[in-house]
């Protein structure tokens, strides 16, 4: 999949008075899985929208595969997207509904079998879509996008309405995708979706790259020199770990979270003074953790911000 590229290069466009993004760059490799992260209202959909021609850039670029949207010769067959979920009309059956997307691109029949199969929704888009739940729809968005088999997939928040055998089987199929070589940028503002799902994370607020990083190298960072210590007598062990200058917080019933003192040392200490604990290890940063940090400064202007309004 030799035009499997996306790529948004100092990309700018403003609503009015919101400069929705400033100045965004990164792109997106094959094979892999980018989740496009941020706080709500960080911009990712309008870059999205603008990958798909949909948003006109102010300035920079949105390109796929090297091209802009409108340049793209069969569009769907270079670029599948999930935006919302399906807006279908009631009466009409999902099946029905793709069989006219492909026979408009000039896509084989049996090619709608093979999509629906690969979401799941066989005997399901026979019936007609009024009956449909979220989930359901956001599967046959998936198909729709899949029909032209394209080397380049733009899903804003996909898993939106499945439940958790849902979320699952869709993580399990984008990484399918990617493996065989597309490139996927996949927008959520929950990171937790996002975990054993993406390599790659690109993280956006107020519209600018806060970081463009390895899912593995964000949570070694966020992970730092953090010893979690599980111990029954937390008040006596927070004592004794502080009055050697160790930074000790509070992070569950029984767990510490200390920074400032290697485990090996703890586990000197604790047993010097005869406190008793039942695990000293690295603290491995879950990468919900690692994106509040990121992003925290992101979220309180928006915050501020709304609070100027209203007081206005
Ligand atoms: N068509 C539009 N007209 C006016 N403002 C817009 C328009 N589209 C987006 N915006 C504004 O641009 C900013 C970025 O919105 P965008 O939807 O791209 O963010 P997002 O990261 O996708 O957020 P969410 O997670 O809430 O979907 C927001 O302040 C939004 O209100």
């Amino acid at each position: 999949m030799s035009d499997a590229t996306i790529e948004v290069l100092d990309l700018r466009k403003r609503f009015g008075r919101t400069l929705a993004v400033d100045g965004l760059s990164f792109r997106v490799e094959p094979g892999t899985v980018t989740g496009f992260v941020g706080p709500n209202g960080a911009g990712k959909s309008t870059t999205m929208r603008a990958l798909l021609g949909l948003d006109a850039p102010d300035e920079g670029a949105a390109l796929i595969g090297g091209r802009p949207y409108h340049a793209l010769r069969t569009p769907l067959l270079e670029v599948g997207a999930l935006l919302d979920a399906a807006a279908l009309h009631p009466a009409r059956r999902g099946r029905d509904h793709l069989r006219w997307l492909a026979h408009s691109h000039g896509l084989p029949a049996g090619r709608v079998d093979e999509v629906l199969q690969q979401v799941g929704m066989e005997t399901a888009a026979r019936r007609r879509a009024g009956g449909y739940s979220l989930g359901m729809r956001q599967r046959l968005g998936l198909a729709a996008a899949l029909l032209g088999d394209p080397p380049v997939l733009l899903l804003d928040e996909p898993v939106n309405g499945l439940d958790p055998e849902g979320i699952q089987w869709m993580r399990t199929l984008l990484r399918t995708l990617a493996a065989e070589g597309r490139a996927v940028l996949v927008s959520s503002h929950l990171m937790s979706e996002l975990e054993d799902t993406a390599d790659h994370l690109v993280v956006i607020g107020r519209g600018r790259l806060i970081a463009d990083t390895a899912v593995s190298d964000l949570l070694a960072a966020a992970s730092g020199d953090r010893v979690r210590l599980r111990t029954d007598a937390r008040t006596q062990a927070m004592e004794l770990l502080t009055a050697q200058g160790a930074t000790v917080a509070v992070t569950g019933r029984d767990t510490l979270t200390v920074t400032g003192l290697q485990a090996r040392r703890i586990v000197e200490l604790l047993n010097a003074a005869d406190v008793p604990f039942a695990e000293v290890g690295a603290h491995r940063a879950t990468l919900e953790e690692a994106y509040m940090e990121l992003t925290r400064d992101a979220v309180e202007f928006t915050a501020s911000a709304g609070i100027d309004e209203v007081a206005s």
